[in-house]
């Protein structure tokens, strides 16, 4: 496997890029003119494939499609102004306690 150093903070960047560059060719592009509603909705889509993939225990369609949905989660995000930075440090702020103590931690749905 080669990655050569590609991490998602170089996807969030070209996706900044396709996103403003306007470019016909570009699914980015395509995908924000259309606006968060379609965009989300494809990412729930997305996550759909994923759960079908993860049941039906085939590795490279799981492979492709947490590919897809990373993809269209950073549109999302791109389109809500939600820096990918962000979301890495609410997670690196999780990792002083455990999934149980974070959830125990929250406020309790009203009603
Ligand atoms: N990683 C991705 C990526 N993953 C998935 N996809 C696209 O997401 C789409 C999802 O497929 P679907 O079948 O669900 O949707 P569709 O039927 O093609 O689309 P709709 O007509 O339903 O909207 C496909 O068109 C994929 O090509 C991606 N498109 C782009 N990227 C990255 O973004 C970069 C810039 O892409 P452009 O914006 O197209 O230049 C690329 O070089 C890649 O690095």
């Amino acid at each position: 496997m080669s990655t050569h150093g590609f991490t998602l903070t170089s996807l969030e960047r070209i996706v900044a890029q396709r996103a403003a560059s306007g470019d016909d060719g570009s699914y980015t592009a395509k995908l924000v003119a259309r606006g968060t509603l379609y965009a989300a909705r494809k990412l729930g889509e997305e996550a759909v494939e994923l759960v079908v993939a993860a049941i039906a225990e085939d590795e490279a369609a799981l492979t492709g499609e947490a590919a897809d949905l990373l993809y269209h989660l950073l549109v999302v995000l791109r389109l809500r102004d939600v820096p990918l930075s962000a979301v890495l440090a609410e997670l690196e702020r999780r990792t002083a306690q455990t999934g149980l103590q974070e959830k125990a931690s929250r406020v309790p749905d009203a009603g």
